[in-house]
Order: C-alpha cells, then structure tokens, then sequence
C-alpha cells in the first residue's frame, strides 16, 4: 500500500478511527441525510441483534450512561425487549440530563428507569455496558467502578462502542473491566486494538450502521489494522526468467560469540526469498557459521577495509546488523558505514542499543530506506517514551526517517509520512528468546528483493505472527523460518 492508493478500496475495511475521525464520519453521515437518532437506532439495533444471535432470552441488565453511549443502550434495552428478553435498566444521573438522540431513545423506553445500583445486577444473565464510549473524559468514579466489578462478576459482559473506562484513541485503561464481546460501529478505533484496550474488549465485532464508506475519503486515515490486504500486491514477485541477482541480496552481520541470533536471521532473510544471503563474520566465528549453514554464504571480514569493499559491492540490496552483534563502537561504525550505502538497511537489538542516547546520529545518518525494529527496552534507550505506543512509534519515524517497528504483543509499524499499523496477528508464543531476531532477518528478505520498507516492516510482522500460529504451543525461534514457505503459500492461495 504506497502514497499512491495502491489497494485504497481494501485498506479503507483495515482503517481505524480515532474518535475525532469517527465524529466526522458521523457528521458526514448526518449531513448527507440521516438524522442522528437514526444512527443511534441502528447502533442500538445491530447490538440487539448480536446479542440475539449469541445468547438465548434471560435477564440482562443495561447500565446506560449520560450521553450517546447510554443513549444505544436504551435502544438495545428497548429492541431486547421486543425479543422477550427481561431487561432491567438503570441510569447513570438524572433522565431530564440527556439530550438530543440519547432523550430520544430514552423517551421511547417505557420500562422503569432505575438509578445505577448493584441492585440492578441482581439475577442478570447478561450485562450490557452502555456507560461511556467515545465520550470517556476522566477516570470513572469509584462508585461506578464497582458497579463494574460487581457486573464482571456476575454475568458476562457486553459492551457497546469499548468497555466503559478504555480510551477509544489509545487502549488506554481508566478503570475499565473486562468484557466478553464489544460491539464497536462502522470501524474499529486504535484502542480496540493497542494494549490493554484490545483485552478489555473480548472479541470485537464491528456492526454495520448505514455510514457509507465513502466518507473515508475525507477522512483520510493514516491508521490501519495490519492484514494482508495492506501489502499483499506488493509482495515480490518471481519472474520466470530471473536468477538469483534479480531476487536481491540480503547481508547479515553475524556477531561473536553470540552467533545464534545472526543464524536465526540469516535463515528467515533466505526463507523470505532473497536470492542469495550471505553473513559477514570475524575470522574466528568461521568455522561456526559454516559448520551451521550451508545455502548461506559466510564471508569472513577482518577490519574497516575488508568491510568497505564488501559494502561496496553493489549487488548487495538489504543489510542487517543488530543480532548477536554486541554493543559498542564497532557495531555502530558497522551500522553507520551500512547506512552510507544509501541501500536497505535493518538496524535491530544491539545495532539499536549501540546509539543509546544519541538518536541524532542516526537521523542523520539514514539516508536511504531503513527499518529499526526495538523492543521497548530498545526504544526506550533511544526515543522519547512520552504518549501511547501509536504516538511513540510515529513520533521516532518522523525524526529518523526509518520506518519503526514498536515489537510487542501490539506491535506497532510507523513510517517518517505519519501512517501507521497496528498488528493484532500474533500469539504470545512468540515471546521466546531469539523471535525478534527471525522477525529483522524476515525484513531483510523482503527489503533485499526490492520491497518498500513500510509494506516490507508490516508484511514481515503479520507473516512473523502466522509462522507461529501456524506452529502452535511450544514454539522456539528455531521453528519460525522453516514455517515460512507454508505462510508465503497461504498469503498466494
Ligand atoms: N459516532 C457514531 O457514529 C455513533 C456513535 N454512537 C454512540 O455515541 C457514543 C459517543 O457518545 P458521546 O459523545 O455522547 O459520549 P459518551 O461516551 O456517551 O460519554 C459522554 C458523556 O459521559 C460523561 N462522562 C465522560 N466520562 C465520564 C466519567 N468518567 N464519569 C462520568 N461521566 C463521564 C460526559 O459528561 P461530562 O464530561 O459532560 O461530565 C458525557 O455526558 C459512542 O461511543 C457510541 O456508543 C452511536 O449512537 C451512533 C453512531
Ligand atoms: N506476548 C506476545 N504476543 C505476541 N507477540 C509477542 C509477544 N511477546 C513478544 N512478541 C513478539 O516476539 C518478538 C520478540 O522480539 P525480541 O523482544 O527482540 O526478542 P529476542 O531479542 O529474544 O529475539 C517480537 O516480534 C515481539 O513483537
Ligand atoms: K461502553
């Protein structure tokens, strides 16, 4: 997905909102002729709906809030109802404080209005939070903060837009319990998918409302869910009349004595498809890396000449150190003497460390397309930590010009240009010694064979997390490029 629209019509469905966006979507919506009550009717519809589908008729307590959330709320208390579902309804505040659409709904609501009580939990099969959505300003209080841990540990819970007390732009927790299911409308917003947010919702399912999608093109969002749809036309391609040179060249630095993590790397870089990768090693390591691998070429280097004409060899596209590399000078006269090449380059772990404190070095230092890719640890060694993970990553990007892959269990991939993806797409087996080193080596083999570096950092995390799904309970990192082949030919089915 470049600058130019590449694939605009499918990574408008992977967009995330942030609530000032959503509200522009909701204007749009309103100037083009649907009221808002209208709207609200079908939020409130489509959750009733959901509910219906997944749950037989009980006892379902609807805790409605002061504005639009609460507003929902009455629908679905309303719409649950019609369903022969036995709803009790309690009010945040005074019913005379609601306005627009929220009194609407509230007045069409004939069933009691009770205050908001533990008493209203009682018997309830079902709880559905309507208490706060986009609206969420400040920490709920602590009344309502134990209402919510009472209803947790009652009944499962629903809840509408995010669990009230999750900040819909961040993920941010303000006090929020967990809910079973969150019904959220048109798009998903950042929060529904940064930590902790996207745990608090359970599973979240995005309810069609009537907003078209075309509002999107005003919107312009810069911020997309990671998936295939966002890179997959960008993938490289085989040419039936191509060789080795025409698949890219992809360079490791392989460290001593921590090997492993260069092999690691290595190995995804030839898996992911370069044509030929090869790993530069002090003299001693030798015999280790050759003993280990064998379609991988290991290229003994001794000194600044020795790896001045070995980078000047053009024939090289992508390079990587980091891995096992140590921190020092040495690695960072490597990394530096790489990025003047002006070609690809992967600054990973220890590569990143070496420039601890000094991030102007390196945006001055990048020139050419590069893809930094710290843990938080990393990140934190170098980058204002100030702001939710969204923020951090882009704000790195925009200063460096590297794309900057934020690693965790949201890992988040942000370009200099302001966009930015968060993925959802990988299991918790991935937090095992030596996963990040297969994930830089993954980049590497897209960046060698010509791929954009924002597409090459997004498509390597989403295929990263596949390989492990795909392997399931007992991963090592080892496991990781050996499963390669298998996601490259589920991503061209
Ligand atoms: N966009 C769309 O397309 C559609 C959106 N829809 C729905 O609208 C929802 C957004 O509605 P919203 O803007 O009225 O905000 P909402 O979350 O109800 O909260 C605001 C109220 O809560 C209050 N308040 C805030 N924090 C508080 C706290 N900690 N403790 C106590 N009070 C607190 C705040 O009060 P104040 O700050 O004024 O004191 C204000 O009264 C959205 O989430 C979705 O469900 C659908 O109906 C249709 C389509
Ligand atoms: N709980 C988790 N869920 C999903 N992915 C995770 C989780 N923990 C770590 N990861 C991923 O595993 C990789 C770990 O990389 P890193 O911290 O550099 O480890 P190492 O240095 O041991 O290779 C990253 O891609 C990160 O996003
Ligand atoms: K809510």
């Amino acid at each position: 997905m470049g600058p130019d629209g590449r694939g605009a019509v499918l990574t408008g469905d992977r967009a995330l909102l942030s609530v000032a966006q959503m509200a522009v979507a909701d204007r749009l919506t309103v100037a083009g002729g649907t009221p808002v009550p209208v709207l609200m009717g079908a939020a409130g519809s489509a959750v009733a709906r959901i509910i219906a589908d997944r749950w037989s008729p009980g006892r379902v307590a609807v805790l409605c809030g002061p504005g639009d959330n609460g507003g929902d709320g009455f629908v679905v208390a309303r719409r649950l109802a019609e369903a022969g579902w036995d709803v009790q309804l309690s009010l945040l505040g005074a019913p005379d404080r609601l306005t627009g659409a929220a009194a609407h709904n509230a007045a069409l609501w004939t069933g009691p209005v009770a205050p908001l009580s533990p008493a209203v939990l009682e018997g309830a099969t079902l709880i559905v939070d309507a208490l706060f959505g986009a609206g969420l300003n400040r920490a709920p209080d602590r009344r309502v903060a134990a209402l919510l841990a009472a209803a947790a540990a009652q009944a499962p819970i629903v809840a509408i837009d995010v669990p009230s007390g999750v900040m819909g732009d961040t993920g941010a927790d303000l006090g929020a319990v967990a809910a079973s299911l969150t019904i959220t409308f048109f798009r998903k917003k950042p929060g529904h998918v940064l930590l902790p947010g996207r745990t608090l919702c359970g599973e979240t399912v995005v309810a069609d409302i009537g907003i078209a999608p075309s509002v999107l093109d005003r919107i312009a969002p810069q911020t997309w869910e990671n998936g295939p749809d966002l890179w997959r036309d960008a993938l490289p391609l085989l040419h039936p009349t191509g060789h080795k040179y025409t698949r890219g060249h992809a360079l490791v630095w392989g460290g001593y004595p921590m090997t492993g993590a260069a092999r690691l790397a290595t190995r995804a870089a030839a898996r992911a498809g370069a044509g030929l990768t090869s790993v530069a090693v002090p003299p001693q390591a030798l015999p280790i890396y050759a003993t280990a691998l064998t379609s991988i070429m290991v290229r003994p280097v001794t000194g600044a000449e020795d790896l001045a004409a070995l980078l000047s060899d053009g024939r090289i596209t992508a390079h990587l150190i980091g891995p096992g590399a140590g921190v020092g000078d040495a690695t960072r006269s490597t990394a530096l003497a790489m990025l003047a090449t002006g070609r690809a380059v992967v600054l990973d772990a220890d590569a990143l460390t070496s420039f601890a404190g000094d991030p102007a070095a390196l945006d001055r230092a990048i020139t050419g397309p590069c893809v930094m890719t710290p843990h938080d640890g990393e990140f934190a060694r170098l980058w204002d930590t100030t702001g939710d993970k969204l923020h951090r990553a882009r704000a790195a990007a925009a200063r460096s010009g590297a794309v900057i892959v934020l690693k965790g269990a949201d890992t988040v991939i942000a370009a200099p240009d302001g966009r930015a993806i968060v993925n959802t797409n990988a299991p918790p087996t991935l937090a095992t010694a030596g996963s990040g080193d297969v994930l830089a080596g993954l980049v590497l083999g897209l960046l060698a064979q010509g791929m954009d570096a924002f597409d090459a950092a997004a498509a390597a995390v989403w295929m990263h997390g596949d390989a492990a799904s795909r392997f399931g309970p007992g991963l090592i990192a080892d496991d990781l490029p050996g499963l390669l082949p298998a996601v490259l030919r589920g991503l061209s089915a």
